[in-house]
Parts: structure tokens; C-alpha cells; sequence
């Protein structure tokens, strides 16, 4: 709490209204009210807020930028990606975003980015309900969910630009104590967006127009989201639609490692942003001569859906079961299902083995295929998207419907 109370005051400065509890912030013009901390992630903290003048909720992810310019464009690129998807429902969009100075140091900035918020959660919520209550997530309502994660994956591994020529750009906006100005994330640049051009270009806009990214209309690129993980995965307050969320590791793909010099950036990369147990092995070891593609998100989807079975990442489970290193375990392509002896040999037909987890219960055969599919050591032998749909449609039609 003392820390919570430490960063609300360090980050909002002078934003801070002086009521007790009831801390305030400007973002281009409206109040928001601060309520809690949502969470926390290696790079943010991630506030619940209340617009003073509507009593409408959001989540306000505040992104620290200590490093000077490096950090604020990596800040950025994940606003800009929130901009690239924000067509897609199943892709979280902001709603606007700001850039404060830090009062003491020029340098140091952080980025606001306002989000929707999620009442539901995310998957690793739900995976932590399970756990805790000794339950199982309905098998077929799972590969629904899981669908709808594959289905929004779909849209950024074939990502087009939309046609009429939206120009995609690194932004720039007016950093500033009281009120600092931003974008609403969609394609029409903001009044805020225009002031900070027009008054204060020289101060505001250097360090943010590092890189340019034109995407011609029409034109195909793929991105890979380098993150997939339950904890990415918001449900919608419908409690049906899975919500993608976290931008922050978002990559083109593919990237041909050409270099040495690559090989070891995409490596530090992936070790910065992607979470170590759903983090495929190519992006572990990353090797001159290969190919980075979103064959990283397979396999981190056969995580995440073994995780929602199981109650942890494939890895993590054999890794606390043989006390081996997780590199390891990922690298060597150790993993089972919990009724499974080595080189999945059954313990027994639908039992839960002595390893397993009581809550991780009995996994239908089909569903197991996905995972053991996904989970290839060789990307190329993973399927892709859209094979991945199409499996996952298959295995729905299979599976008896859901006990009420
Ligand atoms: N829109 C939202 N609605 C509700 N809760 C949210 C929202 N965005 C983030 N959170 C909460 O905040 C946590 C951290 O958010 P996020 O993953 O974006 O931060 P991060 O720093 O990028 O994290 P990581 O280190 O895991 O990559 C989430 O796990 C979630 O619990």
C-alpha cells in the first residue's frame, strides 16, 4: 500500500488533488478519479479509474520510461499497436493516451494509456478461481474461449491495413503536468494531438518521431504478439469473448535472423518482454540463419490451453515436478499432461496421474491433440492460425456439450 501510495504521488505529481483517497488525473482535458490498483507488470502499473464527469470506469496503464528516449518509443510502439487493432473487438484499443515529464528530470517521462476496462478479468484469473475451488473449466465452453483467442490472433498474424490509406505513425503528443495531451487512438489526430504540433513541437516531438511506420492501404503485414499468456487474455463483460490485451511485445513478423548481432537483440528482446514459461524455444536460443514468425504465438497458445486445463504452463508444472531448470525443460521439449508417463505413455485410461494437480481432472483426447500440436519444437511442424482454427472448430463439434 505504502508503495502504491508512493508511485500515485511520484506519478501524478502535481495532478494530485490533496483529498485523501481520492487522488485525480488529467488526461486532455477529463478528470479521472483513481480507485485501486488493477495490477502490476514488469514495465506498468495498471490503475482502475473513474471519470469524474460520466462514473464510466477504465483502466489506466501507466507505462515508467526512466531510460530517456529508448524507453518512451518502446512506450509508443505499444500505443501505436493499440491503434494498429483497434478495428478488431477482440483486440484491446485505447481510448487515449498522454505523456508526462518527469518534474525533476527531463528525461525521464511516462506514458498514460487509457484502456477499457474489464470487470471479468483474465484467464489466469479464472485459472486461479479453478484452483482455489477445486474446478474445472467446461471443456467446450474452454475451446470457445479458446476460439475466439485464436480468431483475434488471426487478425494480427494477417494483419491488413484497412483500405481509405490510414497513415500509421509513431505519435507525438504535448507532455505536461496538469493536463497533458494525447490521442484517442483512433485515426483522426486529436485537438490535443494538433496543439502539441503547433505550440511546442521542438520540445515534444523529437524524441518520438525516431520511427515511422507506413503501412500502405490494403498492404499485408504480419505481427506476432510475442506474449500470449493467460494473463493477456481479458474475457468481455459478456464472459464469452476472450479480449487479447498488453501490446507491449507486439513484433513484425517474420524476421529473418541474419546477424549475429540480431540473433542476440530478438534473444534480449524476448527475454524483456515475452513470459518465460509460454515463451516458445526459438525465442530462448535465438540462432543466425533462422526464421522469428508467429510460430512464437502457437506455441504459446498450446501453453495458455494447457495452462486452463492443468492450472500452470506445461514447463512450469515438469520443471517444479523434475526441479530442472525451466530453459530446460522448454528447450528439450520436456513437458505431459499430469495422467501421462514420459513420452506420453497413459498412467492408466483417464486417470489423473500421481504428479497431476486434483484440480487439472480429466482431458479429452482431442483437446490434448491441440496442445501436443502446438507444442512442436520445430516451428514449421506447429500448425498455423488458421490451421489452429480449424482444429479447434473440429474439436468443438466433437465434444459432448457442457454438464449444466
Ligand atoms: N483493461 C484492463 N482491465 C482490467 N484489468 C486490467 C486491464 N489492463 C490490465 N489489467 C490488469 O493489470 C495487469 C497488468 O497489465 P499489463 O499486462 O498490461 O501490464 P504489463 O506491464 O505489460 O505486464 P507484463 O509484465 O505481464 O507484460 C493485468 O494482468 C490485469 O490484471
Amino acid at each position: 500500500m505504502a508503495q502504491l501510495l508512493q508511485d500515485l504521488v511520484y506519478s501524478f505529481g502535481s495532478c494530485l488533488n490533496c483529498f485523501p483517497g481520492s487522488p485525480t488525473l488529467k488526461i486532455n482535458s477529463r478528470s479521472f478519479k483513481i480507485l485501486r490498483l488493477l495490477g502490476e507488470g514488469g514495465f506498468s502499473y495498471v490503475y482502475l479509474v473513474q471519470d469524474t464527469a460520466t462514473a464510466e470506469l477504465f483502466a489506466l496503464k501507466k507505462i515508467r520510461c526512466p531510460f530517456g528516449t529508448e524507453s518512451v518509443q518502446q512506450a509508443m510502439r505499444e500505443v501505436e499497436a493499440y491503434k494498429t487493432f483497434a478495428h478488431t473487438p477482440s483486440i484491446i484499443h485505447s481510448i487515449d493516451y498522454s505523456i508526462a515529464s518527469e518534474r525533476n528530470d527531463a528525461d525521464s517521462k511516462t506514458v498514460y494509456v487509457l484502456l477499457p476496462y474489464y470487470r471479468r478479468g483474465n484467464l489466469q484469473d479464472i485459472i486461479n478461481a479453478n484452483l482455489v475451488n477445486h474446478t474445472n473449466f467446461p471443456e467446450k465452453e474452454l475451446m470457445h474461449l479458446f476460439l475466439g483467442v485464436c480468431k483475434a490472433l488471426k487478425y494480427m498474424h494477417t494483419y491488413r491495413a484497412p483500405r481509405g490509406g490510414e497513415r500509421m505513425e509513431m505519435g507525438n503528443a504535448k507532455a505536461g503536468e496538469d493536463d497533458v495531451g494525447g490521442s484517442n487512438g483512433r485515426p483522426n489526430r486529436n485537438r490535443a494531438m494538433a496543439a502539441a504540433d503547433a505550440d511546442d513541437e521542438t520540445e515534444q516531438a523529437r524524441p518520438l518521431m525516431v520511427e515511422e511506420q507506413v503501412v500502405a492501404p490494403g498492404e499485408q503485414r504480419s505481427w506476432a504478439h510475442r506474449d500470449i499468456k493467460p494473463g493477456n487474455i481479458m474475457i468481455d463483460d459478456s464472459g464469452a469473448q476472450p479480449i487479447i490485451m498488453d501490446l507491449g511485445s507486439v513484433a513484425e513478423s517474420p524476421i529473418p535472423i541474419t546477424s549475429r548481432s540480431l540473433a542476440i537483440a530478438t534473444q534480449d528482446i524476448a527475454a524483456e518482454h515475452s513470459t518465460m514459461p509460454y515463451r516458445a524455444p526459438e525465442l530462448f536460443d535465438v540462432k543466425t540463419g533462422t526464421i522469428i514468425d508467429t510460430k512464437v504465438d502457437i506455441w504459446s497458445l498450446g501453453c495458455t490451453l494447457y495452462a486452463c486445463l492443468v492450472g500452470k504452463s506445461p514447463f512450469e508444472m515438469r520443471s517444479d515436478e523434475t526441479g530442472g531448470t525451466l530453459s530446460m525443460c522448454v528447450l528439450g521439449g520436456d513437458w505431459r499432461f499430469p495422467d501421462e508417463g514420459p513420452r506420453g505413455q497413459k498412467k492408466g485410461k483417464n486417470t489423473v496421474g500421481a504428479n497431476s494437480s486434483p484440480e487439472s481432472g480429466v482431458i479429452s483426447d482431442p483437446i490434448k491433440e491441440v496442445v501436443r500440436k502446438c507444442l512442436k519444437i520445430e516451428p514449421s511442424e506447429r500448425p498455423d492460425i488458421d490451421e489452429l482454427i480449424s482444429m479447434t472448430e473440429q474439436v468443438i463439434d466433437e465434444l459432448p456439450n457442457d454438464e449444466a
